[in-house]
């Protein structure tokens, strides 16, 4: 792919393996969970979330989504537990979502999509960067939570509002003082697996953490998503609309759930 990847019919999922041949490899995200095949694991650790909203840093668009950024130099807003053993600081969150409600989200659950995914991104501490930890099997953890489309969400609303100011690729402003852990559902049910980044590089190094409750926003809500550019400005005008990897081929992968 001589241009850069992307969600369109010459740059999107398909042509992907061109440029990382990764694409095609045994542990790729997302996947359908199919929970009556989910192995229910009694060992497995509740999640323990600790994120300090003084480290919201800014909002961006990077002309695949919009990623919501934090100070990741300390141990101050951490993911502990679960799956996973050891410390994974949160750096960023981001959302994937389709044109219509009908899609939008990455992991799909028995072959039902939702309008919008949300991922939050953590790194292992154990390796000195995210970009180290991002080569290591071990190296991520992105808790994925499901939107709805339902009552309109006041919690994500100052996401939203920000926006306007981003519309375009490459535009980014400052967003402080937000706590992630509002965006959480009031259940931390998850199902667990080992897979990938699901955007190049594709890199194989996520062990996913998805959970089983949804939240929700209202139709209008989901439209200001929709209110956002691929291209930059001056350019030809693109909505930033189905920003999401299908279903990737499972390849003898178990999927654990943390509930009965
Ligand atoms: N959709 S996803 O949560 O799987 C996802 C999370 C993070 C990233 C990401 O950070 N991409 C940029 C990147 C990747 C590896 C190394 C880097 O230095 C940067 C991509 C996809
Ligand atoms: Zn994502």
């Amino acid at each position: 792919m001589s241009h850069g990847w992307g969600y369109g019919p010459t740059n999107g999922p398909d042509k992907w393996g061109d440029d990382f041949p990764v694409a095609n490899g045994p542990r790729q995200s997302p996947i359908n969970i199919v929970p009556k095949e989910a192995q229910y694991d009694s060992s497995l650790k509740a999640l323990k979330l600790r994120y300090d909203p003084s480290n919201a840093k800014g909002i961006l668009n990077n002309g695949h989504s919009f990623q919501v950024d934090f100070d990741d130099d300390t141990d101050s807003s951490t993911l502990t537990g679960g799956p996973i053993s050891g410390t994974y600081r949160l750096r960023q969150f981001h959302f994937h979502w389709g044109a219509s409600d009908d899609r939008g989200s990455e992991h799909t659950v028995d072959g039902i999509k939702f309008p919008c995914e949300l991922h939050l991104v953590h790194w292992n501490t154990k390796y000195p960067s995210f970009g180290e930890a991002a080569s290591q099997p071990d190296g991520l953890a992105v808790v994925g939570v499901f939107l709805k489309i339902g009552a309109a969400n006041p919690r994500i609303q100052k996401v939203l509002d920000a926006l306007d100011a981003i519309k375009t690729k490459g535009k980014q402003t400052t967003f402080d003082n937000f706590d992630a852990k509002t965006l959480l559902p009031p259940s931390l049910d998850y199902w667990t697996y080992d897979g990938s980044l699901t955007t190049p590089p594709l890199l194989e190094s996520v062990t996913w953490i998805v959970l089983r409750e949804p939240i929700s926003v209202n139709p209008a809500q989901m439209a200001m998503f929709r209110s956002l550019l691929f291209t930059g400005e001056g350019e030809a005008p693109c909505c930033m609309v189905d920003n999401y990897r299908p279903p990737q081929p499972l390849k003898g992968r178990q999927v654990r759930a943390s509930f009965k």
